[in-house]
């Protein structure tokens, strides 16, 4: 580990202790490896759950074992979320409902977890005078104009019709019974309210919008780490297939279009943040990977090449199959039709650039997915029901 940190300015970076909620999740758990293994950081890390933070929390003899304490706590209704704010110099907000099988199933948990129980953080941090950084999401752009242009029209050739930018692009979302929506209208609401705490009352804050990050820990795989009637998100959806040797599922198509980056990555971006407070604050940054741009159907296509590498097993006869949305997600769902991010502003701020192609980050992460499910997968599936 690196004892003296320098920022961009080629200042060095002071030790800070982070507040980090929702640490126990997917990007929690590769943002506290980060830290622990090359930064001076302490994290104060707060979940539910600390399943997939537990090879950093155990045993004591690991050399971070003094900068990471676990608070296993609900932010809906905890006491101690002020004092552990209190005690951080910066708290990162995670915590979220963010898998689209919630968003029109389960509108009200959704709407309650991205903005009502984001409130008393933003609240103690304002108050307290401690610095934020909230996650948000690439969904709050919604739709793309290019998506309401003529099917012939030469615009829909035109960037500045699709591509996503933080400070002109609109947030475009479908009519109310659309519940798909109720996520990314929720996440705008408190982008709004972070964003008036900093212009009335000096909240130093960041909003972190990711556009589909992916890696190895995301999500479960439906009945071996959990649900078996759980609908992750896709790249937990078609590992699931994959892994068991079922075809991979394209909704309405498969004809939605979505840039994908590497965890890795996108965590070497936080920890800019984290460590250039005068580069970060005030600012609300997409992180993604625009270059990584496939349609689903694409994607499905080359994660099945990518598994057959990495597993040795032989090729699918049938890879994918079509089905409709109202089937694979029920009433309310609608889609977001392309996400390219303009990297300008992060650029600008934080010399930040993706450097993972899509086929390199499937085959690292599908090696994983090979590696921690396939044996469980396999006694699964031979196990007789009962009946
Ligand atoms: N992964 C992505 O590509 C992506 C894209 C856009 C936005 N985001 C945003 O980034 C954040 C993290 O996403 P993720 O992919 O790591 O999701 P995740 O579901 O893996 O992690 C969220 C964590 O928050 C915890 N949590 C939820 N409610 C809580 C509560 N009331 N009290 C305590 N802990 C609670 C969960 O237990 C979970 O461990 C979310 O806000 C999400 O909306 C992620
Ligand atoms: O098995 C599947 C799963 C998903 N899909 C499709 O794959 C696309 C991507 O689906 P994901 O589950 O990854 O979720 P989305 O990209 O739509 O939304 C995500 O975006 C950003 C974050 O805020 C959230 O993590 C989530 O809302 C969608 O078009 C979906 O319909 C399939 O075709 N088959």
């Amino acid at each position: 580990m690196a004892t003296t940190r320098i920022d961009l300015d080629g200042r060095p970076v002071k030790p800070i202790t982070i507040c980090m909620i929702g640490a126990g999740g997917f990007i929690g758990s590769h943002l506290c490896e980060k830290l622990m293994s090359e930064t001076p950081h302490r994290v104060l890390a707060l979940d539910v759950y600390n399943d997939k933070i537990k090879h950093l929390l155990e045993p004591e003899s690991l050399p971070w074992a003094t900068r990471i304490q676990f608070h296993r706590l609900n932010i809906k209704h905890d006491s101690r979320l002020e004092g552990l704010i209190k005690m951080a110099d910066l708290t990162i907000n995670l915590a979220a409902i963010c898998t689209p099988a919630d968003y029109n199933t389960r509108p009200l948990d959704t709407i309650y977890s991205n903005f009502i129980d984001a409130l008393p953080v933003v609240k103690y941090c304002s108050e307290n005078n401690r610095r934020l950084i909230h996650f948000s999401t690439c969904e709050v752009y919604g739709k793309t104009i290019q998506s309401f242009l003529p099917k012939d029209s030469p615009l829909r050739q035109d960037p500045a019709y699709y591509v996503l930018k933080e400070d002109t692009s609109p947030c475009i979302f479908g009519s109310i019974e659309k519940q798909r929506w109720s996520y990314a209208c929720a996440k705008q609401l408190i982008e709004r309210l972070i964003y008036a705490e900093g212009a009335e009352n000096g909240l130093e804050f960041t909003i972190v919008r990711p556009f589909n990050w992916i890696g190895p820990r995301m999500d479960f795989i439906p009945g071996i780490d959990g649900p078996s009637e759980g609908v992750p998100r896709v790249l937990a959806c078609f590992s699931n297939n994959l892994l068991r040797r079922e075809p991979l599922k394209l909704v309405d198509g498969g004809k939605s279009q979505r840039t994908f980056v590497y965890i890795k990555d996108a965590i070497e971006a936080v920890l800019l943040m984290i460590e250039n407070p005068d580069r970060a604050n005030g600012h609300i940054f997409n992180v993604g990977n625009p270059n990584n741009e496939v349609t689903v159907r694409q994607l499905a296509e080359m994660m099945t090449k990518v598994y057959t590498k990495v597993s040795g097993e032989p090729y699918l006869e049938s890879p994918t199959i079509d089905v409709s949305s109202k089937e694979f997600y029920g009433e309310g769902y609608d889609d977001s039709d392309k996400r390219i991010p303009d990297m300008t502003i992060i650029n600008k701020q934080l010399g930040w650039n993706p450097k993972t192609s899509l086929w390199d980050l499937l085959e690292s992460t599908l090696t994983y997915q090979h590696r921690t499910y396939a044996e469980a997968i396999k006694k699964a599936m031979v196990k007789p029901t009962a009946s």
